[in-house]
């Protein structure tokens, strides 16, 4: 009994309170004068019963003594105060709706800035890597966007029950004052009963909704995917349709099974008990009504009127569509946000601090360099480091370029630098300030960064440009200039609008740009931020889309693009990574080995091994020649994702004259 208790209080009492600690947040006008007005809707078909049943005592009276008569005028006045009654009625109703909507759009825009707020919170990114509050964050914004599922309607649905439920008592208090007060408690447990049973399987129903989330989930997964235009092609060619439809299909029943055998033992025994405790009771009920009527301990008014009530009274026993499926759901997404705002501010605490307190001027940071100062790095939640006492200097106006396997760490990299997270131990150092106690904002001012995953954004191609430094997106000469330099201008310059044609297919008059031209864009994006005062470029395989010609010329003016800045270069292609002033390779989330390409070509290091293979396999015409034997090698060529083409560059470059970078 216990167990039943908690659950019904977890599931049924709490998020009612829960539900009413955010009117608080509501207007106090609003909301007071939404339940005064609700009352009154709810009462009003109360005072319609009242009427009709005094129309109908009055008739007899009226048409023994004619009209004319005082009984027929009674009678005319009663009718016309029952008809008023209808017609407030009508009235009021639709403005006690469009007021509970005007109370879900407040709420679900409260809600949402909520939402937001909370995603946008922490300095960091932890929250919304993290796997528990990510998942509460996408239950809350499921809800907001499914219709009769928001938080809004969940506090609509609360203020729709006080129609219902003042309704309900307008009657009862009828029944009792016109015939017993014991039909009346009879006629409450009649009505409490059905609604028990009808309200109570909406609530089994939505744990087990919940309880196969991850089901439901991946079936929308399948369903979008077959209508999605970026997983078309693949879907296609690899003739993913029937598979894709099949899982659809397989996912999208076992979310929905369980609710299914629920709804047939709910609507089986649960309705079958409560429907024979209500007809029982109810038809104790009528059976007294009309023996006291028999008995002429009721009049014909007062026989009429508690007919009507106890009928009226059975029928507020049903689901209420407003209020009971809105206040169901949208209570699953309100506190799958709040759940969400504390998860966050838990992460907050361990996350990246956005005040730093060094009074240290950053405009002009770095002077001296960067220093990952024996830096380990765990994600949270992650048994192992990914970075592991690692040591490593970026110089202040020198290229870095950091090599190394899949998974070895080398985006992790470029989060610490951009302070995404913060080291779990060791320190990155500014010119030897600790990256934690500068502000995060005005460090974050001094990068320019190309992530390996940037962002396409559905922006004119100008905005995708200027958003690299966006207090300075007055600067379109500079935004011109960065689009040259990243070798896109033309190509933008060709588009319907030229750089202000928005980007994406899915726009009017919008323009779709190719992988290689988006990442011009990207590059255009990070050398406008360095233009405007970015003394930091990170560079996180900026060249991986580009064709080999492109790639040369981008190398070609790499240095004068980023003469003076201090750039961190990622990149599989050693034909890019050549450039670099140093080249760093780590393994292990380690260094491995440090130098330039010319002492590291030098040595029998892993660098010029992976150089070498590169550039023979090339050589080979396209086939691993006899490093095909050496099977260490082939698995560190796959990890390093070996570009063919770009390995011709890069052994062409090899043989250019000293200097010509
Ligand atoms: N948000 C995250 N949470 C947990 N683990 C993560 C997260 N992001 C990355 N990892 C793990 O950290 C390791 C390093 O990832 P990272 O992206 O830094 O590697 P990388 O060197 O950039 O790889 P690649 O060359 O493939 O781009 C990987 O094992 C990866 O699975």
């Amino acid at each position: 009994m216990r167990p039943r208790l908690s659950t019904y209080w977890s599931e049924a009492v709490e998020p009612r309170l829960f539900l009413f600690s955010q009117l608080r947040d509501l207007p106090r006008g609003l909301t007071t004068g939404v339940v005064a007005l609700n009352v009154v809707v709810g009462l009003l078909p109360v005072a319609f019963v009242v009427g009709t049943s005094v129309v109908v005592g009055r008739v007899p009276a009226a048409v023994r003594d004619g009209t004319g008569s005082p009984a027929a005028r009674e009678l005319m006045v009663a009718f016309a105060l029952t008809g008023a009654t209808f017609l407030l009625q009508q009235v009021l109703t639709p403005v006690s709706v469009s007021l509970g909507q005007r109370l879900r759009h407040r709420v679900d825009g409260t809600f949402h800035d909520r939402l937001m707020a909370a995603s946008l919170r922490s300095a960091g990114i932890a929250p919304l890597e993290e796997q528990e509050s990510l998942s509460d964050l996408l239950r809350a914004s499921e809800g907001l966007a499914k219709a009769n599922r928001t938080p809004g309607d969940a506090i609509a649905g609360l203020f729709a029950l006080v129609v219902r439920y003042s309704r309900l008592a307008g009657f009862l208090a009828l029944i009792g004052v016109s015939f017993t007060w014991w039909a009346a408690g009879a006629m409450l447990v009649v009505t409490m009963a059905f609604r028990f049973g009808q309200r109570g399987g909406i609530r089994i129903y939505t744990r087990r909704w919940t309880e196969r989330t991850d089901a439901r989930r991946e079936a929308d997964y399948f369903r979008t995917l077959g209508m999605s235009a970026a997983a078309a092609k693949e879907m296609r060619v690899f003739g993913l349709a029937g598979w894709a439809k099949g899982r659809y299909e397989r996912r999208a029943l076992d979310s929905i099974t369980p609710i299914w055998e629920e709804r047939r033992r709910v609507s089986g025994r649960n309705f079958l008990l409560f429907t024979a405790l209500g007809i029982v009771l109810g038809s104790l009920v009528l059976v007294a009504v009309l023996r006291a009527a028999a008995a002429g301990d009721l009049d014909l008014t007062a026989l009429v009127l508690t007919l009507q009530a106890v009928v009226a009274a059975t029928m507020l026993g049903e689901f209420y569509h407003e209020a009971d499926a809105p206040t169901q759901f949208g209570m699953i997404s309100a506190r799958a946000l709040t759940s969400f705002e504390r998860r966050v501010a838990d992460l907050a605490r361990d996350d990246v601090a956005s005040h730093g307190t060094a009074a240290v001027p950053t405009a002009d940071l770095p002077v001296r360099g960067i220093r990952l100062a024996d830096v380990t790095f765990r994600y949270p939640n992650a048994s192992r480091p990914v970075l592991d006492g690692l040591d490593l200097e970026l110089r202040a106006g020198e290229c870095t370029a950091v090599v190394g396997v899949n998974g070895a760490g080398k985006t992790t990299l470029v989060k610490l630098l951009t302070r995404l997270y913060d080291p779990t131990e060791g320190a990155v150092l500014i010119d030897g300030t600790d990256l934690r106690d500068l502000p995060v904002d005005a460090w974050r001012r001094q990068v320019g960064v190309i992530f390996q995953d940037f962002n396409r954004y559905p922006f004119s191609a100008y905005d995708n440009i200027a958003l690299g430094a966006v207090e300075h997106r007055d600067q379109a000469h500079a935004v011109r200039t960065a689009a040259h330099d990243a070798g896109i201008l033309p190509t933008l310059e060709a588009l319907g609008s030229g750089l202000e044609t928005p980007l994406g297919r899915h726009q009017a008059d919008g323009a779709e740009l190719s992988g290689g031209q988006w990442q011009r864009v990207a590059i255009a994006r990070a050398l406008f931020a360095v233009a405007q005062g970015a003394r930091v470029l990170v560079l996180d395989e900026p060249t991986a889309a580009l064709d080999v010609r492109a790639e040369a010329a981008f190398f070609a003016e790499f240095t004068r693009l980023t003469r003076g800045v201090t750039t961190l270069l990622i990149s599989h292609r050693f034909s890019s990574v050549r450039h670099a002033d140093r080249i760093v390779v780590i393994d292990d989330g380690r260094v491995l080995e440090d130098g330039t390409h010319e002492s590291l070509i030098a040595s029998p290091t892993t660098y010029a091994r992976l150089f070498h293979l590169q550039a023979r396999r090339f050589a080979a015409g396209l086939e691993v020649d006899d490093a095909s034997q050496d099977t260490e090698l082939d698995a560190d060529l796959a990890d390093v994702g070996t570009n063919l083409a770009a390995a011709e560059v890069g052994a062409d470059l090899d043989n250019a004259p000293e200097g010509s970078r």
